[in-house]
């Protein structure tokens, strides 16, 4: 059947639109200042050839433009007014899934424009790219940032934080590795979405008031159906996943502790007993979460009436515009098919106000982590420089009650003077509050009332961390780090030279273990130093502390793993630590040793006794032991009659 001939007039801002026209007219001023083919215009008329490059048409069009002679093989009439077909060819290759309007001109001519169908364009796509890329480049630095603020932050805090039940090990790794990814999540793969959606939903309703504005406000109208539904479903999807995530750092925890204390769990047959505990930390969510999802459902099917009665609203209204002719059919049904385009859009934002809420409680806890103040600042002063002390300290009034128990007071008016150079020994029944004297020089902990003074000037006063270089302490339990011996023994030393090293193993007496290992020195020590025994463990820690050249020595029952032979060799190295003070004048650490073997103290300069946080007895041996009903003479009578 032959084609009816049509003229047709197109009037166009988008040149795309028209570059195939037979005759394109350029009208500046309400005058028309030229006419010719795409082509011809482009190579003659400034204004045409500016508007081209301005819009930038694709290549493509181009394409189209020289081959617009040829019909596309498949033509498939859909409308018939208005003749849109689609190219096989462009489908087929999957790159365009437009339309190709057919005209035909007076001559019988065919032509075809492409119109964009859908946002599946090459352009579209790159830019979906583009967003998922740069919203994963913005969310992966962002994660990272704040994993190390995180870290430091965590760091920062004083000890007595780490000693709440909430700051356990599990609860910390997971803030650091779980909480934070939440921030990658929430830029990279939410955000991007949320951008969409809205953008979808703005366009959309742009879209529908353009072909009927009144279709358009009702869409607008019936909105907070969706809305409500979405927020009564966040909110119900809130408490679902706080339910998760603290099963999650329960069961981090318990997994953490296990880990560690494996040798503990292993020696008194417990497994089972962790592996319940491990059910019950599952379980009681698990019961939780199924009474959530009864809820769930049935706040879903509330959303979805919700839904459903927007979409009846919007469909009898469209009715009534019909019927009153203020809206064609076609043009009620298209408000009415774009409000419904942007549906998804909607449900895809309800769905993720939940995970945008939890993403918001989790960081609102990694937040208030970072934002914490220490209570026991090691940064301040900032600009002091690094003092070197003479290790003259001074106890004055102390009282001390741990933050986390704070009734119980473990030292009460606790004074005491010692000079620098000078070795004290502190002894005493178990939880006296030795261990306790030593934390408060350190700054662990502060004291609730009283004063320390380190050479006359109270410790607060100090710079925390350059203060702590000048302490050494090796605790009754050593605890070494995963990684080589050497690097155990040059912890907190970043310049030292492998003849420091060797020297002060040989002074802690380890020196020949480490060399008749096959890896010597670069030896690892496995988790907490499990690879090694007891006494191997205290040696290397004694080792790392000689090699600190401490001015205050702190030894914690520091020699209490090791036998007999070994300890006299290393206590004998450690009353010879000497340190270069002052202009090269060689002068002696101080030194507080705590000890439960008295045998050990006979040569302190000043021996403490302590009880219930108390000092009862004071003087050196000689003096101390000529008291026959002395705490302390009662105590060494005692143990001599032990050990012999
Ligand atoms: N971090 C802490 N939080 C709360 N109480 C603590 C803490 N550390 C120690 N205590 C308590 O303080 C008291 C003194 O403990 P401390 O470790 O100073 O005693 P000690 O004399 O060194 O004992 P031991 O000889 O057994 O090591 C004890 O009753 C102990 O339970």
């Amino acid at each position: 059947m032959a084609m009816q001939t049509r003229t047709v007039i197109l009037i166009a801002h988008r040149l795309s639109t028209i570059i195939n026209a037979d005759i394109i007219a350029v009208v500046e001023n309400g005058q028309v200042t030229e006419t010719g083919t795409h082509q011809s215009l482009l190579d003659t008329n400034e204004v045409y050839n500016n508007l081209y490059n301005m819009q930038n048409l694709n290549p493509v069009h181009d394409l189209r433009a020289t081959n617009s002679t040829e019909e596309p093989a498949n033509i498939k009439q859909q409308v018939p007014s208005q003749e849109i077909e689609q190219s096989e060819e462009y489908i087929e290759s999957n790159k365009y899934t437009g339309d190709f309007t057919k005209q035909e001109d007076h001559k019988g001519k065919k032509k075809y424009k492409y119109i964009p169908k859908n946002l599946v364009w090459p352009e579209r796509q790159t830019f979906h790219t583009m967003q998922h890329y740069f919203f994963g480049m913005v969310g992966e630095k962002a994660m990272r940032n704040l994993k190390q603020a995180l870290y430091s932050g965590i760091l920062h805090n004083e000890i007595a934080w780490f000693e709440k039940s909430e700051n356990n090990v599990g609860s910390l790794t997971s803030r650091i590795i779980y909480d934070t990814s939440m921030v990658k999540t929430l830029i990279a793969d939410r955000m991007s979405v949320i951008v969409q959606c809205i953008s979808s939903i703005l366009i959309a309703t742009f879209v529908s008031m353009v072909v009927n504005w009144r279709m358009g406000l009702v869409a607008w109208a019936v909105m907070p159906c969706h809305f409500i539904g979405g927020l009564i479903q966040a909110k119900s999807a809130k408490g679902f996943s706080g339910d998760a995530a603290a099963a999650h750092y329960e069961l981090i925890s318990l997994t953490s502790e296990s880990a560690t204390n494996i040798r503990t769990i292993a020696s008194f047959c417990h497994e089972e007993h962790i592996i319940r505990k491990a059910r019950i930390y599952l379980k009681i969510p698990k019961r939780k979460s199924t009474r959530e999802s009864i809820k769930y459902g049935i706040i879903q099917g509330f959303s979805l009436c919700l839904w459903n009665i927007a979409h009846a609203v919007t469909l009898w209204y469209t009715t009534i515009l019909v019927d009153k002719k203020q809206a064609t059919f076609e043009d009620g049904i298209r408000a009415y098919q774009i409000f419904s385009l942007t549906v998804p859009s909607i449900t895809e934002l309800w769905t993720l106000i939940p995970t945008v809420i939890s993403a918001i409680r989790i960081l609102t806890n990694a937040f208030y982590t970072l934002d914490r103040k220490t209570e026991i600042e090691p940064d301040t002063p900032e600009n002091s420089r690094l003092e070197r002390i003479k290790g003259i300290i001074e106890f004055q009034n102390v009282k001390l009650n741990y933050p986390l128990r704070p009734p119980v007071t473990v030292l009460n008016n606790f004074s005491l003077q010692i000079e620098a150079g000078s070795k004290v020994a502190l002894v005493g029944p178990s939880g006296a509050g030795k261990s306790s004297v030593l934390a408060l020089l350190l700054r662990f902990y502060d004291p609730r009332e009283g004063k320390i003074l380190i050479d006359w000037k109270d410790i607060r006063k100090y710079n925390l961390r350059r203060l702590r270089t000048q302490i050494g302490l090796v605790q009754q339990e050593p605890l070494l780090f995963s990684s080589s011996i050497r690097d155990n023994i040059c912890y907190g030393n970043d310049v030292v030279s492998e003849t420091e090293i060797v020297e002060v193993s040989v002074e802690a007496n380890i020196h020949e273990f480490i060399s008749n290992l096959p890896d010597g020195y670069d030896t690892t020590v496995g988790e907490k130093g499990c690879q090694l025994s007891g006494g191997q463990k205290q040696r290397i820690t004694i080792a790392r502390t000689l090699l600190k050249r401490p001015v205050i020595l702190l030894l914690d029952e520091a020699t209490s793993a090791l036998d007999a032979e070994s300890e006299r060799t290393v206590v004998n190295a450690l009353e010879s630590l000497n340190l270069n003070n002052n202009g090269g004048l060689l002068s002696r650490s101080a030194q507080i040793t705590v000890a439960h073997r008295l045998s050990r103290v006979i040569k302190s300069d000043t021996i403490v006794v302590m009880d219930k946080g108390e000092i009862v007895e004071m003087g050196s041996h000689s003096t101390l032991i000529t008291s026959s009903d002395g705490v302390y003479s009662r105590l060494f009578r005692l143990q001599s009659l032990v050990e012999n």
